[in-house]
């Protein structure tokens, strides 16, 4: 029987106590874990009126990029990008020591699920997940982030290819004398294809855990891996947006026009373009059915509200004050217009997100080859509060591949396998800001939403055009629908000349920044198409 074997295999990993086990629960069995009379603290779970449950994720409402660590050893040492910032290494004698702690907690719950899903939606690519976790919405969580397999698969699943242990409730005591960052972990052993996370409760860290995993085996099989959402139209016409977080990905992929593929992480192979997820993870500060009516919707029962606010059982997606990043997590399929499998063909409208608190970037550029190549490598945005730990105020941020922070290899690998895949399918790339222009304001999602319209139907080309000095950028001057006056951003501004100098303050951290890439002729040869700051603006 399944359920035995599963405890057998548990107890082969080394947890072994006297704990009910659940495999693989109905959603209806998670709900009824959720709102359970036993939970503690953070296990806790209200209903609230949409019909969704909401839990609060506890100290950690973000990931936790500095506890976060590779095992450095024969299989990774010469193809993880160590870059002494995102993939930081630990040994493995220190991982087997927080694996101890993880195996200990989890030998002592009273209660574990362990669910099977996979992460990517083809058969020849996708990574078969054990998650192992005590918190009944953690498992809800993975549930509806990665992909359910049929009651078929899930019979024929066979051996994991990767297994995540959480133990989320402990910390690790020695992390000072082992030099680590916190007493909380987050960590990977590609040998023994493993995670294990101790100390945060977020379970952002197992579904982008495993997206940087798919960033390490994908482009070493020569696909594109990318932290993109897609859509795909009635033609077959399939657009990636690329972007940081906060930046639009799930928020314009949710196009009533289109089909969802999916809002968060893709891959693109020689077939076309594929989702790793079976879910979304919608954003829900200041969420309204008026602007956002598709992920308004998609919140009801089965979904699952992190860190909102809720007042007698109704959320109030104005609430901040838990934190900035409320989130809900929804299967996919809560999203009317999708496609499934969520996969379709190759892209031909490539989009970078950025989100400039500056107010620099105009509203849309048009690339060429050359700038697709450079802003992909640059990824611009501002980070905003939330996602991240310690982030509390906008920061000028360069991430490459618009996801530095999943890259497991080095970002040439990124720019390379894509830029490859959008030259040999005539894939156009174009630069939107949806962040901040001159009035101070940010652009409004009306606006942006036109302008996706009008890049995806391809009138944008047949626009009049102008090319914006300093950022180097060629951009439509007028757009049917678009506010009037906000194409150009220098005419955002009372005075131009306050654009000008902001433009040169950040065309002279592009600069900077892409220095990391000009010790190739490849990367010298694309500095051209970046920001020029001797340049005058009248
Ligand atoms: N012009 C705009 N374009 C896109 N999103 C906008 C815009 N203006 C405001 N927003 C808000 O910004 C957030 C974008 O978040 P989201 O789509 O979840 O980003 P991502 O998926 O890239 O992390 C949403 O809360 C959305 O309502
Ligand atoms: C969930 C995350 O990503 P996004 O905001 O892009 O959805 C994250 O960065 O932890
Ligand atoms: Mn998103």
């Amino acid at each position: 029987m399944k359920h035995a074997k599963i405890i057998q295999d548990l107890e082969k990993l080394g947890i072994k106590g006297d704990y009910e086990m659940m495999y693989n629960p109905s959603f209806e069995e998670l709900y009824q874990a959720e709102v359970s009379s036993d939970n503690q603290g953070f296990e806790k779970s209200e209903l609230t009126e949409s019909g969704a449950v909401s839990v609060q994720t506890g100290i950690f409402t973000g990931r936790s990029p500095k506890d976060r660590y590779i095992v450095q050893d024969d299989v990774t040492r010469d193809t993880i990008f160590w870059d002494g910032k995102v993939n930081l290494p630990t040994t493995p004698e220190i991982f087997r020591s927080c694996k101890e702690l993880v195996l200990n907690q989890l030998s002592t719950s009273k209660k574990i699920y362990v669910v099977d899903a996979f992460c990517g939606t083809n058969a020849d690519t996708r990574l078969k997940v054990r998650f192992i976790v005590e918190v009944a919405w953690q498992a809800h969580f993975v549930t509806n982030m990665f992909i359910r397999p049929s009651h078929y698969e899930l019979e024929n699943f066979g051996e994991p290819d990767f297994i995540v242990m959480n133990g989320s409730k402990i910390t690790n005591p020695d992390w000072e004398a082992q030099g680590l960052n916190s007493e909380n972990f987050v960590m990977f052993n590609l040998t023994e294809k493993l995670q294990i996370i101790g100390g945060t409760w977020y379970g952002g860290e197992m579904k982008k855990g495993m997206f940087a995993m798919m960033n390490y085996y994908l482009p070493l099989k020569g696909m594109a891996s990318m932290h993109c959402s897609a859509n795909v139209g009635e033609e077959g016409d399939v657009a990636l947006f690329f972007g940081l977080s906060g930046t639009g990905k799930t928020t314009l992929s949710a196009d009533p026009k289109r089909y969802l593929i999916g809002d968060d992480e893709h891959g693109w192979d020689n077939n076309g373009v594929f989702n790793y997820e079976g879910g979304c993870y919608a954003k829900v500060i200041d969420l309204s059915e008026e602007k956002e009516p598709d992920i308004f919707r998609a919140i009801k029962r089965d979904a699952l509200l992190e860190n909102v606010v809720v007042n007698n059982g109704v959320s109030d997606y104005k609430d901040g004050s838990i934190t900035e990043n409320t989130r809900v997590s929804y299967p996919i399929y809560h999203i009317n217009k999708i496609v499934l499998p969520s996969k379709a063909g190759h892209a031909k409208k490539i989009v970078y997100l950025s989100a400039d608190a500056f107010g620099v970037l105009p509203p849309v550029s048009i690339l060429d080859e050359n700038q697709a190549q450079y802003h992909f490598l640059c990824g611009y945005t501002s980070k905003l509060a939330g996602t991240e730990r310690g982030i509390t105020e906008p920061e000028p941020s360069f991430s490459p591949a618009f996801g530095e922070a999943f890259l497991t290899l080095h970002p040439t690998m990124y720019s390379k396998t894509l830029i490859g895949k959008m030259k040999e399918h005539g894939a156009k790339a174009y630069l939107v800001n949806t962040g901040w222009n001159g009035t101070g304001k940010r652009i409004s999602l009306k606006d942006t939403r036109t302008i996706i319209d009008a890049i995806i139907d391809g009138s944008i080309e047949n626009a009049p055009k102008t090319r914006v000095p300093i950022m180097n950028l060629e951009i439509p001057t007028a757009l049917p629908n678009v506010s009037e006056g906000i194409l150009d951003p220098r005419n955002t501004y009372s005075n131009a000349t306050e654009w000008e100098e902001k433009a040169k303050d950040l065309a002279a951290k592009y600069i900077k920044n892409f220095d990391q890439y000009c010790n190739t002729e490849e990367g010298k040869k694309l500095i051209s198409s970046g920001p020029q700051l001797q340049e005058q603006t009248i």
